[in-house]
């Protein structure tokens, strides 16, 4: 921000729900992005960034017309700074009609696709579903940062600061003791609880900080400096926790990924075969499940009733620790597992496979991953995606390469944060 703005105020009257959770109005002719303000509301306002022309983004300090989905936030780590809990002051089914508005919104504008592609998924006509348990309490993979005195906590938003307040995600019995405990200064604790509910810790060792600069920018290489190799020390439990989906079981990595609320494996696995059901005219006998991880839709599908034809299955993941989970509990079955990027494994991969499923991380496939798959003629895609608007970019990439859009089903896995997760099945032909 520059130094003649620090701390302007200005009353912004917001309308429509941002992909990031704000609320968007316009001041002085300029689009405005308030965070903790609720579409409907009137707020004042104070600028935080205002480097770009056309928009700025500000923080609602003073609700002037509050909105009747207001609630206090339930997460006493969010109302102290934390990052975690961004809608905790919306009611949760208002925050999932936002979501919907969100999803559709992306859809149009940034995938291009018209209201009669989407008109009939379930997204349009039945919004965002809650996956089963309360908002509260559903997280059982959860990262906390350690201060320089040892204390873990939520980690503030967009900052370098610790919250010790205690954030309303994580499972009963997950995080609560550990304020009492001491960890190494400013490592990061990896925190899971498994299916059988127990829980293990693996210590992640500090890096150096990027404390200067842009707020933004500082974040994000922040975010990139503690994704990056660090060693690993087991505090509690094992290195690798159970976790099991249907009748499959896994070792997983505590420091690896694994789906954050607790039903979210079941549920996404369903989803992907009644999509393959529904929409395939015969039972497959070829599928990729790619950025797979440990190959829970591989599993689902290997396991599903009617798909014991199914002669093989290729996972491709570029995490390692993911791979040899996989192939730990397929032993036996006919699956292949490829290590490395997607983009660069497709070619190796048995031609005309009859389903492809894909789950990529927040920044999407893109173009060159969805012309491949597109080029190998599946006759069923179902895509996982848990950023809104790249989603709707790779479904757009999709309908371009002669997909239409067979069904989207959206589910709040992330309660109180703007995040939320969509499953769309496409079927090859327009
Ligand atoms: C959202 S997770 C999905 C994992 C799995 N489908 C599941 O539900 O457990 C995304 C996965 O993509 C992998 N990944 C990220 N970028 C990748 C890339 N460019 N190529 C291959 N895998 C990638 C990550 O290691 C991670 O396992």
């Amino acid at each position: 921000m520059s130094a003649d703005t620090t701390a302007r105020r200005i009353e912004v009257a917001v309308d429509r729900p941002a992909n990031g959770g704000e609320a968007v109005g316009r001041a002085d002719g300029r689009v405005v992005f308030v965070r903790g303000a609720i579409p409907g509301e009137r707020v004042v306002a104070e600028v935080t960034d205002d480097r770009h022309d056309s928009y700025w983004r500000a923080d609602a300090v003073e609700i002037l017309e509050p909105s009747p989905h207001r609630v206090p936030t339930p997460c006493p780590a969010a109302a102290a700074g934390a990052g975690c809990c961004d809608l905790g002051h919306i009611d949760p089914d208002h925050g999932r009609n936002l979501k919907q508005a969100v999803l559709l919104d992306v859809l149009a504008r940034v995938g291009h696709l018209d209201e009669a592609s989407v008109s009939h998924t379930e997204l349009a006509g039945r919004g965002v579903g809650r996956l089963p348990g309360p908002d509260t309490g559903w997280r059982v993979r959860t990262r906390l940062a350690v201060d320089g005195t040892g204390r873990a906590g939520q980690r503030a938003f967009r900052g370098a600061g610790v919250v010790h307040e205690a954030c309303v995600q994580p499972a009963p019995g997950m995080v609560d003791d550990l304020a009492a405990r001491r960890f190494t200064p400013h490592a990061e604790l990896a925190v899971v609880l498994d299916t059988d509910g127990v829980r293990h810790i693996t210590e992640l060792a500090p890096v150096t900080e990027v404390r200067r600069g842009d707020p933004r920018r500082r974040a994000q290489k922040n975010r990139q400096r503690r994704t990056g190799r660090r060693a690993q020390t087991v505090v509690e439990g094992d290195a690798a926790a159970v976790r099991r989906v249907g009748g499959r079981e896994w070792q997983i990595p505590v420091t690896g990924f694994w789906q954050a609320h607790r039903a979210a494996p079941q549920t996404y696995a369903d989803t992907v075969v009644g999509f393959a059901r529904e929409h395939l005219d015969a039972a497959p006998r070829i599928a990729w499940d790619l950025y797979g991880g440990a190959g829970v839709f591989a599993g689902a599908l290997l396991d599903a009733d009617g798909f014991g034809g199914l002669e093989q299955v290729h996972v491709v993941d570029s995490d390692a620790g993911a791979l040899a989970a996989a192939d730990q509990t397929f032993a036996g079955d006919p699956v292949t597992t490829h290590r490395g990027e997607v983009a660069a494994c497709l070619a190796a991969l048995e031609a005309t496979p009859d389903i492809v499923v894909l789950d990529p991380p927040r920044t999407g496939a893109g173009e060159k991953v969805i012309g491949a798959i597109a080029a190998a003629q599946p006759a069923v895609v179902v895509h996982v995606g848990c950023d809104a608007a790249r989603f709707a970019r790779d479904l757009g990439l999709f309908a371009r390469a002669g997909y239409r859009i067979a069904g989207i089903r959206a589910f709040d896995a992330f309660p109180l944060t703007h995040h939320v997760e969509a499953v769309a099945c496409l079927v090859r032909g327009r």
